[in-house]
């Protein structure tokens, strides 16, 4: 699943393993110039110790060039390229998991907490680890060639249980880690309302700024508190094996000088032997610290894991890859649709069934919070009802597989600001425009088209948007149009408009209804809205209320309707009017 580049792997791997029997190799030429040192009288010839010398010499310089120049460099593009596949990674599963799981705040946190694996801290934790574990276990079979087995059991027992405590102490710092994934999260917003733009005309004028200041101070320190507990009680934890381990080495290295037949050791022997045993427990503590790092680094990897085995979304809307020849009407019916959302208390869709025959003009109409959203939602197959079926079928009544096959498009409530240039912005919504083999001047006509119907007075394709990235900053309603010049890019068989026109001043949203009424021609549409008055120009009206579907029929069936949901909300609206 990780596409990683082999010569850095193998480049840092063999550096870091070539530089394990060299420490064992400097051990034993330091045995053979002390003997040989010892054994040596003038005016014998020193050519033996000078040659064992420059072979020492040699093992030390290639060990530090070995370590010291292509292993950090390895390890410098592991860094980059594994950051870059865990993101890549995470971005690629999030775009393929359905419109339900990105929104549920339990996914959320996943996400959150499986964006702390690394690649790099692992493969590098993994390297040293083994690269400790064989340089130990070639000193320690040193010193039991020597029959030094009680400063060898001794050294394997002390290691065995910081070990045991360290792995500890760092699964429990992970888990507070994990516990702190959601105070963060919040930590992080009171910072982006006080930095981002989006709220900073509200902080000001509010004089939210000191409130907001205080509470992410607040935050910040109770975290900081509970970090800094864990660690100091780890502290305490690992003090008993660490004064342990500091204690052995005193007697031991006095063990190795008292063993019997010690005297027949030479001064190389005990050079040897007295540097293998510093050598061992100088490196014990690294050993432990990377161990406890792994135990650590696999929760992490469970967390990954558990992220990339989420259900991914299937027969959604998107994507559709070939040319944007949809039928040319397609209609939907929706039978027994039920839907709540994660930890929600009721249904927000409860046993909806409707009929858009193909060609048909429908409105969706209903109080804040009724459900229209929703049912958007389960119609264009980003969500999944928890029951019933959304059925799509073309102009001969043939069944379709889905919105997919059926080529819907949408204009949504609460639309997508892409900060691209305005060509990139409206092409996005045909993915055969968007391909690069698309015929440059045809895509800038229908791209020109979209805009005008739309009713954008944006021309210049090239112009950059957004001026957070150095272009001009349309307005809420120009973002709007965009947003509807894009899904008229598509040419779909089916348009949903959910509130296309929220953000539009009333010129442009009597333009609006008109453009609903030409671009739907010959289409299927459903149009949420509460502009009772536009929902006259549907061919059918229904109402929702609690997430049911309380009404059904034209505006003038349901005017008649004595004490109607749809004429009591219409007459209300009109007397504003009146
Ligand atoms: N992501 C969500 N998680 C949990 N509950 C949600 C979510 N989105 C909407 N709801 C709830 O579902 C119900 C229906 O919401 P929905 O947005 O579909 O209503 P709506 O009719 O479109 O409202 P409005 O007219 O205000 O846009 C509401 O009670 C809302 O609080």
């Amino acid at each position: 699943m990780y596409r990683l580049e082999k010569r850095p792997v193998a480049v840092a791997a063999a550096s870091l393993l070539l530089a394990v029997p060299i420490v064992p190799a400097e051990l034993w030429l330091v045995k053979t110039i002390v003997d040989r040192v010892e054994a040596w009288t003038a005016p014998e010839p020193v050519g033996g110790i000078v040659a064992a010398a420059a072979a020492l010499a040699l093992l030390m310089a290639v060990g530090n060039i070995a370590l010291g120049v292509p292993a950090p460099m390895a390890m410098t593009r592991l860094i980059e390229i594994g950051s870059l596949e865990e993101r890549r990674l995470l971005l690629d599963k999030t775009a393929r998991l359905p419109l339900a799981s990105v929104e549920s705040p339990a996914v959320q946190r996943l996400r959150e907490r499986a964006g702390r694996v690394s690649l790099y801290d692992t493969f590098n934790a993994g390297l040293q680890l083994a690269q400790l574990t064989l340089r130990s276990a070639l000193l320690l079979a040193l010193l039991l060639g020597y029959g030094q087995w009680l400063p060898a059991a001794a050294v394997c027992a002390a290691a065995a249980l910081h070990a045991a405590v360290s792995g500890r102490a760092s699964e429990r710092m992970e888990r507070l880690a994990r516990e702190q994934t959601e105070d963060g999260r919040l930590l992080r917003h009171y910072a982006d309302l006080m930095t981002k733009r989006g709220a900073a005309a509200e902080v000001r004028l509010f004089g939210l700024g000191g409130t907001l200041a205080e509470r992410w101070g607040a935050l910040y320190g109770k975290l900081s508190r509970e970090r800094w507990r864990a660690v100091r009680s780890a502290g305490l934890r690992k003090l008993g094996p660490d004064l342990l381990l500091a204690s052995l080495a005193g007697p031991l290295l006095v063990a190795v000088v008292l063993q019997p037949g010690a005297d027949r050791l030479t001064a190389g022997d005990f050079a040897l032997l007295l540097m293998a045993l510093t050598l061992l427990m100088g490196q014990l503590p690294e050993w432990i610290a990377q161990a406890a790092a792994m135990r650590a680094l696999a929760m992490r990897w469970d967390d990954f894991r558990a992220y990339m085995a989420l259900e991914e979304a299937e027969g959604g809307p998107s994507p559709r890859t070939g040319p944007d020849a949809a039928p040319a009407a397609v209609g939907l019916q929706a039978r027994g649709l039920r839907f709540r959302y994660p930890g929600a208390e009721r249904d927000a869709i409860d046993g909806v069934g409707l009929t858009i025959p193909p060609g048909c003009r429908a409105a969706l109409v209903g109080e804040n919070g009724s459900g229209k959203s929703t049912l958007v939602k389960l119609l264009t197959g980003l969500y999944a009802p928890d029951e019933g079926v959304v059925a799509w079928t073309d102009g001969e009544a043939r069944r379709l597989a889905g919105a997919g096959e059926a080529g819907v498009s949408a204009v949504f409530q609460d639309f997508t600001r892409l900060c691209l240039t305005l060509r990139g912005n409206v092409v996005l919504g045909s993915a055969a425009m968007a391909a690069a083999s698309a015929p440059a001047e045809r895509v800038d006509a229908a791209l020109r088209e979209a805009l005008r119907d739309a009713g954008s007075g944006l021309r210049d394709l090239d112009a950059q948007l957004g001026a957070a990235f150095g272009g001009i900053e349309p307005s809420g309603g120009e973002w709007q149009k965009l947003a509807t010049a894009r899904a008229l890019l598509r040419d779909a068989g089916f348009v949903f408009f959910d509130e296309p026109t929220a953000a539009l001043d009333p010129v442009a949203e009597k333009e609006a209804f008109a453009l609903f009424l030409r671009v739907t021609e010959g289409r299927s549409a459903l149009l949420v809205t509460h502009r009772l008055g536009a929902a006259k120009l549907a061919d059918v009206i229904y109402v929702l209320k609690d997430g049911k579907l309380i009404e059904s029929g034209t505006h003038d069936e349901l005017l008649m309707r004595p004490g109607g949901e749809y004429g009591r909300m219409f007459r209300t609206q009109a007397a504003w009017y009146a």
